[in-house]
C-alpha cells in the first residue's frame, strides 16, 4: 500500500520513527509530506496535504502526528472523504478500521510512546472494515458532509 505521512514540529520525531517502521518492517511505500525538521510550523498545513492524498487516491491511508494528534485530526477531518481517527491505543485503532472505515490515523508525540505508536500503526493498517450494518452509518456520515 502506500501510505501518507505528515506531522508538525510536535510529531516530526515520531514521524521519522514511523516512516522507516512502515517501509522496513511492514513494507509499504511512505510519500511524507513533511514537515521535514523541528522548526515551529502549523499543522493544518500538513495535514491539508496527506489528506488530499488520500481523497485523491494517491495514498491508501495517511498517518498524521502532531504533539497530541488532536489538531492534526480535526484539520485532516475537513477534507471531504476523510474519516481519521485520533487512536492512542490497540483497541480503538482497530474498531476504527472495522467498524469506521477510517482512512487516516492521527497520533500525539507527546502522548504515546514508540513502541506502542508502532503497534497502534501495524493494527489500524492490517484491519479490514466490517462492511454490514456500518456502511449505512459511513453514508449517514458523508450525507452530513454534504449537507453541511
Ligand atoms: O494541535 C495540537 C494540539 O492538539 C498539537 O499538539 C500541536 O502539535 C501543538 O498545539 C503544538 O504546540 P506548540 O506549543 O506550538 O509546540
Amino acid at each position: 500500500m502506500r501510505i501518507g505521512l505528515a506531522s508538525d514540529h510536535g510529531g516530526y520525531s515520531l514521524k521519522n520513527e514511523l516512516k522507516e517502521f512502515i517501509e522496513k518492517e511492514l513494507n509499504h511505500d511512505v510519500k511524507d509530506f513533511g514537515t521535514y525538521g523541528l522548526e515551529s510550523v502549523d499543522y493544518p498545513e500538513y495535514a491539508k496535504l496527506a489528506a488530499e492524498a488520500v481523497k485523491n487516491k494517491e495514498c491508501d491511508y495517511a498517518i498524521l502526528v502532531c504533539g497530541t494528534g488532536i489538531g492534526i485530526s480535526i484539520a485532516a477531518n475537513k477534507v471531504k472523504g476523510i474519516r481519521a481517527a485520533n487512536c492512542h491505543d490497540c483497541f480503538s485503532a482497530e474498531a476504527t478500521r472495522l467498524h469506521n472505515d477510517a482512512n487516516v490515523l492521527t497520533l500525539g508525540e507527546r502522548v504515546v510512546g514508540q513502541g506502542l505508536a508502532k503497534k497502534i500503526v501495524s493494527t489500524f493498517l492490517n484491519t479490514e472494515f466490517e462492511g454490514g450494518r456500518h456502511t449505512n452509518r459511513i453514508k449517514q456520515i458523508s450525507e452530513i458532509e454534504n449537507k453541511s
